[in-house]
């Protein structure tokens, strides 16, 4: 794992025990089980798909470890939300992926229930899952889908809370890098399976990334290409090597107004 992988999984440690402490297990899977009606978020990229247009992830990230602040002045979830999902001409985001981590993206939990509360997107909580709890809690707050980094797990922890999270009726994104995490990623019953672009170690971006662990993804899966994807560019050559779902960030952070950027990007 790299160094800034091992700071954020044990600085996670640290919080799910604290929070085990007010919360305990049990009550946070209660709150969970009684939250019913999750959006599907599977559903929403594939009928964009199937309709010829990219899927489109929209996040809504304010900071991150690699850059810093992305985004200055006023931080609205709603307001960034709403952006996306009405978008602009005819292309609009299909989801949403809201940071919820606030030591190293100054993300927040309620800032993914903002934004889920303003419009009708499935949401992707992005945060470092490494403990059952942190399942329980996603859906207690309201998240229709769970990140699962395959470099921060082994086998027996994707298999645990893949079932934990399907159980609660939410979609799962299992995160690889490399050939190895992809077989990894492969074994577990989620068709979505991340592509990220970012080397954790090196913080470089390389949108070959995805190229190349393509023709590993069978054709049940939907590979969806994350970070680093800036230009129309980008975007054609990943759509001419068959990749249809995309998730971006910084891109559209750094335009005034999120949902033209997403437009812009994604137009055909
Ligand atoms: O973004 C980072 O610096 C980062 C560092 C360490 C772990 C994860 C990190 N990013 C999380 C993400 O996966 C991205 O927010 C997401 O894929 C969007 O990327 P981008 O479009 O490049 O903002």
């Amino acid at each position: 794992m790299s160094d800034i992988l091992n700071k954020i999984v044990a600085v996670k440690h640290e919080e799910v025990a604290a929070a085990r402490k007010r919360v305990p297990l049990e009550a946070i899977r209660a709150d969970a089980e009684s939250r019913v009606l999750t959006r599907d978020f599977v559903g929403a990229l594939r009928r964009r798909i199937a309709a010829g247009q990219a899927g489109v992830i929209a996040e809504i990230k304010k900071a991150s470890p690699s850059k810093g602040v992305i985004r200055e002045g006023e931080f609205i979830p709603a307001d960034l939300a709403q952006s996306y999902a009405l978008g602009d001409g005819d292309m609009a985001a299909a989801c949403l992926s809201v940071l919820t981590d606030r030591q190293f993206f100054q993300g927040s939990p309620d800032y993914l229930r903002q934004a889920r509360a303003s419009c009708d997107l499935p949401v992707l909580r992005k945060d470092f899952m490494v403990d059952a709890w942190q399942i329980y809690e996603s859906r207690a707050m309201g998240a229709d889908c769970i990140l699962l980094i395959a470099a921060c797990l082994d086998d027996a922890q994707m298999r645990d809370f893949e079932a934990i999270a399907l159980g609660l009726d939410m979609a799962v994104l299992v995160e690889v890098h490399d050939a190895d995490e992809m077989a990894r990623a492969l074994k577990l019953r989620t068709p979505l399976v991340g592509v990220n672009n970012r080397n954790l170690r090196s913080f470089e971006v390389s949108i070959q990334t995805t190229l190349d662990l393509k023709a590993m993804v069978p054709a049940d899966r939907l590979l969806v290409t994350e970070s680093g994807i800036a230009t129309r560019e980008d975007v054609q050559q990943l759509r001419d090597g068959g990749v249809n779902a995309f998730l971006v960030g910084e891109r559209f952070m750094r335009a005034p107004e999120p949902g033209e950027a997403l437009a812009e990007l994604f137009a055909a």
